[in-house]
């Protein structure tokens, strides 16, 4: 099997828990993993080397928090809200009826164009949700859809009580038949904890039913106000809380002192003109924070972590560290795949080789050259993303 000697690296920064971020590094990629972390001047011998001419190198992003099974547009609905109307919830069903009349190979490919333009932009690895059929056919086909374009796939009948249906016969379909349904092709439960989805109780009946069929839990909690989400998520020892952009002084506490990771959507604050979440002073109290699109046509059509980490920085106050810790290891944590064999997230001696190399000698020009694509090449599991691949989403017209 060949092996790849990566050098000239001008930053390598892996996230491993020890010497985050080095200078004089370099590397090796042999089956898949990385077989070798060291210093540049004295590598192993390897049957291929690749110099990186002084740029960065970094894990690939974990963007942990999508929903990419949809068809339809809301740019009418953005420029609204642009020019001042409030995001609501029911906004969801714009996306259900166009998704429950797609085809499944018009939602495939647009997942799949939507995974590669994030791809194009160093994410390797991809959670996306269901959320956009709300009748258990429609789920059933997204599930099984997301499951052959993204690494982890999250079920979201939950995601909003569609018409026709009273609240609790939807509930009994989404905690029976549909759940179900979705089970072979799902690895997580989660619910929309908010003011006209699903109040704490629907939510709690919720996430027990998906945890009584084996899977995890996370929660949409505390975007349009403040309320139970992120109380519930921490009460259930949910995986993560997505959003949080209004807590209460108690929230930060019962995050603080548990093992849920809170999720923050940079892209999303700014497109429904939320206030940001409080990132900052969720890392001050010790909180462990991811950063992730939220790609969906509703809130945040964005595929770019490079936008979320900059705004994160920017207008956040995170560091350039902090932020892109949260964007690889942090989602890692926030999908349960920060450590063990098949940890994602970070870069070390036996580990997945998911990494990028910008366009940058250092990871601080993501957020001080905002605004511009440093993805200059990818490996996925060893293999490096030739550029027919990252571009097949522009490609096809
Ligand atoms: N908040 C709930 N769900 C999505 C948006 C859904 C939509 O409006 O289409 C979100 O995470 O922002
Ligand atoms: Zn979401």
């Amino acid at each position: 099997m060949t092996s790849e000697l990566i050098t000239d690296i001008g930053e390598l920064s892996t996230f491993a828990g020890h010497e985050d971020r080095r200078a004089n590094a370099a590397l090796v990629i042999e089956n898949g993993r990385i077989a070798w972390i060291g210093d540049a001047e004295h590598p192993p011998v390897a049957d291929v080397r690749t110099s990186v001419g002084g740029r960065a190198v970094l894990p690939g992003w974990v963007d942990s928090h999508s929903h990419l099974v949809f068809a339809g547009d809301r740019s009418a609905e953005f420029e609204a809200r642009m020019a001042g109307t409030k995001y609501a919830a029911g906004g969801i069903s714009t996306t259900v009826n166009a998704t429950r009349a797609a085809t499944d190979a018009q939602l495939e490919s647009n997942l799949r164009a939507l995974r590669d333009e994030a791809r194009a932009q160093g994410t390797t690895f991809l959670e996306t949700k269901t959320g956009y059929g709300l009748d258990v056919d429609t789920e059933r086909r997204s599930a099984e859809i997301a499951s052959r374009g993204a690494d982890v796939v999250t079920f979201l009948g939950a995601h909003l009580v569609p018409e026709g249906i009273s609240a609790r016969d939807y509930l009994d379909l989404v905690t029976g038949p549909m759940l179900a349904a979705v089970t072979p092709w799902v690895s997580f439960i989660d619910v929309f904890c908010e003011r006209g989805a699903f109040d704490v109780e629907q939510a709690r009946e919720v996430l027990l039913a998906g945890r009584a069929a084996g899977l995890g839990l996370r929660v949409h909690g505390n975007q349009l106000g403040q309320g139970g989400g992120v109380a519930l998520a921490v009460e259930l020892g949910a995986a993560s809380v997505d959003h949080c952009n209004y807590l209460t002084p108690a929230d930060l506490d019962a995050l603080a002192g548990s093992d849920t990771v809170a999720t923050v959507l940079p892209a999303c604050d700014l497109s429904t003109r939320e206030p940001l979440a409080p990132a900052r002073a969720l890392l001050d109290a010790g909180v462990t924070v991811a950063i992730a699109t939220n790609c969906n046509p509703g809130t945040s059509y964005t595929t770019s972590m490079q936008f979320c980490i900059a705004t994160a920085v920017l207008q956040m106050h995170l560091t350039v560290e902090e932020a892109v810790r949260a964007a690889t290891r942090g989602g890692a944590r926030a999908l349960g795949r920060d450590s063990g064999a098949d940890a994602v997230g970070s870069l070390r001696v036996g580990g997945r080789a998911d990494l990028q190399v910008l366009d940058a000698p250092s990871i601080s020009h993501i957020a001080y050259r905002p605004g511009v694509p440093l993805t200059a090449a990818t490996w996925l599991l060893g293999q490096r993303l030739p550029p027919a691949v990252t571009r097949a989403a522009r490609a096809a017209f």
